[in-house]
């Protein structure tokens, strides 16, 4: 049931004319009472014979407007306190002044056409966000056309109007809504509600288990004005926008409110819960984006990718069906790519609109991780520099009060950081807190960080060189194109591993082991520890007695030693003939993890898909990394446990990340399955799908890992920008 707002009473998509879309006539209901958004650049074939602005402190009534031929000059409207300031300054000096992007004055950009966006692009004289500083912010407002919107500012006790007047214009402005029933949140922190217990309850029948640890470890939390503004725009105006913000102002906990929103007004299958990475998808209970779309990498060109999702059946009613996407890690969406699950969106749904029509709503912080280029440098395009991205995102707003910290100070210096341009102060500041770090003492040595595998592998060799004992190698199985195999899995080929070597799991198993965590291998088995009790598919500590907390019906083999763990969470060994003579034979490696468990690390699967419509099941024995150093992804969560993080980001060099390569993974071996589409078709619960079975257990929320010693506690410093 699509609930959109009655008393909005505008067109809801002027179709854009060019390259990508089909002419369509605005207001061709013949209401002429229908407000239309003025100078729309993307309704150049339409004439708006109504159009509404903001001037003089009220709203002004246009007939007729003349449709836009040519660019028209970038015009902008600031608030009445950088009004002076602006007005004596040039368009290129007005964005050349960072201070004026800096204020907490929202601004208004007025006028931008696509030929404008473009021209600005190529000279790229004001967007240049791929370094620090560059000015995120300016990049946005441009390219999209729409004002960035800071919702900041707070009316004084006495006159609350002129704040409510900055919303409107901010507001009105630039979107289809009817200004006259636009009704602007209400203001002040003290005008906060809780999170209702309806939407918690309805998250957790939808995203599950994970999402409802979540929300019962968010109890008390209750929305900001700004999350509760951004939430009105989506769950009841159902707009199609981008909210963003740094580290730490609450973008998940708005994003999961929505969700729980959402789910309230849709089926699971009306409403799409995307990501750009899988760990990501995991955290808010959706798939990855090329998981969604059903485009497997979504290399290949736009027709093609249209076809291969049409010729899946379940896949395509999934993008008819589905009304509402969520798009979350923006930034580690590539711009080339969201335009062709735009198109393949409008070609699926047979609907000339901005994705076939779909509310999207996407979320993310640019400042965070980029794009992945492929080896020869290609891609990494942002999502904001995709072509669609103006048409599909109406509304970029930027929420700016930080939650994480308390300390102002420090939010300031964070932000700093983030842009790039860190004052004497602040350096100061950062150098006077330097101190030798302490670790718990739980046998882990800091992880450090490169940028290239081969570094990786380098330092990791010499760490375990140092080790003493027997190297014991394990060899994955791999059918296929083994070369493609080679270069998109993260787990090496051969792995070497010693007693105390430190290893990281490449794939989330359960609740408490995921991809990410730290361990030491404390053992193999078959050596007088966690002998395999054949008979009962338990696990028996040294002494032969089964160890606690096993659960023998399940035909896994793993030593859980932890009390009240379930045997078999996270095994993917179910039913496999191969597995008995292949564990029996194979000593596999017993890690105890950071969090206190101890596991016997089996062999995992992993499939790779290639392009086309070739999939390749890639099998393995024991597959890992082991993790002294690693490549690792700066992911904001990620860094604590790191007493330096040896960075080499070279100019132009972005980490190629995804690639987070020192981590045990673990395999089980198994017959190749000459017919990809076999494995296709078998139901999601067999084995061939680990992936599904992951999902079905969802790994901890980022709170939950923090809470359980997988990332930073309270007091550590994170960094959020890579
Ligand atoms: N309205 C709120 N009231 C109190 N605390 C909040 C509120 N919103 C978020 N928080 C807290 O602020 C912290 C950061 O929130 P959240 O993780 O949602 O930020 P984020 O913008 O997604 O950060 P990041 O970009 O690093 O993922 C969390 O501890 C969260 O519980």
């Amino acid at each position: 049931m699509e609930k959109r707002q009655t008393t909005l009473n505008f067109n809801p998509s002027p179709a854009p004319s060019g390259t990508f879309y089909k002419p369509v006539a605005t207001n061709s209901s013949g209401n002429n009472d229908e407000p239309q958004v003025r100078n729309n650049p993307f309704a150049t074939n339409a004439q708006p014979s109504n159009a509404y602005y903001w001037n003089n402190s009220k709203w002004n009534h246009t007939p007729q407007q003349p449709t836009p031929v040519l660019p028209a000059p970038l015009k902008k409207t600031i608030s009445s306190q950088s009004a002076t300031s602006a007005s004596n300054s040039t368009d290129d000096e007005f964005f050349d002044d960072d201070d004026c992007f800096n204020s907490s004055d929202f601004l208004v950009i007025d006028n931008i056409v696509e030929n404008e966006i473009k021209k600005q692009q190529l000279s790229q004289e004001h967007i240049n966000v791929r370094t620090p500083g560059g000015g995120f912010a300016k990049a946005v407002a441009q390219i999209t056309q729409n004002p960035v919107i800071d919702l900041t500012t707070e009316p004084t006790a006495t006159d609350p109007e002129p704040a409510l007047k900055k919303f409107r214009t901010t507001i009105d402005h630039t979107s289809n809504d009817n200004p006259h029933n636009f009704s602007p949140p209400a203001f002040g922190r003290h005008n906060r509600e809780p999170l209702s217990n309806d939407t918690r309850l309805s998250a957790l029948a939808h995203t599950g288990e994970q999402t409802s640890k979540y929300f019962r470890e968010s109890k008390g939390i209750v929305l900001s004005d700004e999350q509760k503004y951004i939430l009105k725009m989506v769950v009841e105006q159902r707009q199609s926008l981008f909210f963003t913000g740094s580290a730490g102002t609450g973008k998940s906990v708005l994003l999961r409110e929505i969700i729980a929103q959402l789910t309230v007004m849709f089926s699971s299958d009306e409403l799409g819960i995307a990501a750009s990475t899988g760990i990501a998808a995991c955290n808010i209970g959706g798939s990855t984006l090329h998981s969604f779309a059903g485009i497997g990498l979504g290399t290949d060109p736009i027709l093609q990718l249209c076809n291969r999702v049409k010729g899946n059946r379940k896949v395509s009613e999934r993008w008819r069906r589905v009304k509402a996407l969520i798009i979350d890690e923006i930034s580690m969406v590539d711009g080339d790519l969201f335009d062709k699950i735009e198109a393949v969106a409008r070609e699926v749904r047979g609907d000339p609109q901005p994705f076939g029509g779909l509310q999207v709503i996407i979320t993310g912080d640019f400042f965070q991780l980029p794009p992945v280029r492929d080896r020869n440098g290609r891609g990494g395009k942002f999502a904001f520099e995709a072509k669609t991205w103006p048409l599909v995102v109406k509304k970029t707003v930027e929420m700016r009060h930080v939650f994480r910290q308390k300390d102002g100070d420090f939010v300031h210096m964070l932000n700093e950081l983030r842009l790039g341009k860190v004052s004497a102060n602040t350096l100061n500041m950062f150098r006077s807190l330097c101190r030798e770090p302490k670790y718990p003492d739980d046998g882990i040595v800091p992880t450090y960080l490169y940028s290239y595998r081969s570094d990786v592998d380098v330092a990791n060799n010499r760490q375990l060189a140092g080790l003493k004992g027997d190297v014991h190698r394990f060899s994955a199985q791999d059918w296929g194109d083994l070369k493609k195999i080679q270069d998109q899995c993260l787990a090496p080929q051969i792995l070497e591993l010693k007693l105390s070597a430190q290893v990281m799991l490449l794939k989330n198993l359960d609740t408490t082991l995921v991809n990410g965590s730290i361990g030491t291998v404390i053992g193999f088995n078959g050596e007088g520890k966690y002998m395999r009790d054949t008979t009962s598919s338990g696990v028996m500590n040294e002494d032969g007695k089964l160890a606690e907390g096993e659960d023998r019906g399940s035909g896994s083999a793993v030593g859980l030693k932890e009390p009240g763990q379930k045997q078999g969470q996270g095994q993917a060994n179910e039913g496999n003939p191969n597995q008995k003579s292949q564990e029996d034979a194979t000593p596999y490696p017993i890690v105890k993890f950071t969090n206190g468990r101890e596991y016997v690390c089996l062999p995992e699967e992993w499939r790779i898909e290639l392009p086309g419509k070739l999939v390749v099941t890639h099998l393995m024995i024991v597959r890992g990394r082991r993790a002294w150093h690693t490549f690792h992804c700066l992911d904001h969560i990620s860094l604590a446990p790191c007493s330096s993080i040896m960075t080499r980001w070279t100019n132009g060099c972005k980490p190629e990340t995804g690639t987070i390569v020192a981590r045990l993974g673990v395999v089980y071996p198994q017959e190749p399955r000459s017919d990809a589409r076999t494995c296709q078709s078998r139901p999601r619960s067999s084995l061939c799908c680990p992936v599904a079975r992951h999902n079905a257990r969802r790994p901890p929320s980022t709170e939950l890992q923090r809470t359980q010693g997988y990332g930073p506690s309270e007091g550590d410093w994170v960094l959020s920008a890579a």
